[in-house]
């Protein structure tokens, strides 16, 4: 089974009124917060939108791969993650995938385009669900509230894994997730 990770760095996003004219109109609602989203340019799941992320190298921890991996993808040095989510994806009953998802609201850099990934920061609520894997619309909302998840996924339909068709899943909220005692934070 593949081991790999997604990493979601959340910042608060702009309101797009004018400080200086508007001050009187913003409310919380008009500061959405935003999260930072790849277009996958190549390999599983080209084309689509998802996390930074990617496979875990041997002897090395998801919480490092999910590092390097944003590091790669986009040029963010990002830090103390927090875990959000274990997701174990099924193809045709047969273990497939195992990923570790992780958030944080602390980084560093200006997301870059690599040959893999172009990033682009989203608003919360307008993540472009329509161009993601099937499974994302269920447990990401909840991950970008703060909400800690477990889940299974099946796949049908043979490799590749992103041509298959999702059929089903199961999911616990607030799930305690193995090896993962980090502190909660407040998103
Ligand atoms: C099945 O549903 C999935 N949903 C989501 N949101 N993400 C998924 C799903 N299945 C796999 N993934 C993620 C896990 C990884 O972050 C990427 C796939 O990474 P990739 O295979 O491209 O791994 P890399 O190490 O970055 O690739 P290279 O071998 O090209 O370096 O998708």
């Amino acid at each position: 089974m593949i081991e790999a990770t997604l990493c979601f760095p959340l910042r608060d996003g702009e309101t797009g009124a004018d400080p200086a004219t508007d001050a009187d109109l913003a409310t919380d609602d008009e500061t959405g917060r935003e999260v930072l989203l790849i277009e996958k340019r190549r390999g599983l799941g080209e084309g689509w939108y998802n996390g930074p992320g990617g496979k875990c190298e041997p002897g090395e921890t998801p919480r490092e791969c999910a590092i390097r991996e944003t590091r790669e993808e986009v040029g963010l040095e990002v830090r103390d993650l927090e875990k959000a989510g274990e997701l174990r994806f099924l193809l045709d009953g047969e273990a497939h995938t195992f990923c570790h998802v992780y958030r944080t609201r602390s980084f560093e850099g200006e997301p870059t385009a690599s040959e893999e990934a172009a990033p682009e920061w989203v608003p919360v609520d307008d993540v472009p669900y329509d161009r993601m894997w099937d499974d994302d619309r269920l447990w990401l909302p909840g991950v970008l509230e703060g909400k800690t998840v477990a889940g299974e996924f099946r796949f049908e339909g043979g490799t590749p894994l992103d041509e298959a068709d999702f059929v089903d899943h199961e999911m616990a909220w607030d799930a305690s997730l193995e090896g993962d005692q980090d502190e909660k934070r407040s998103y």
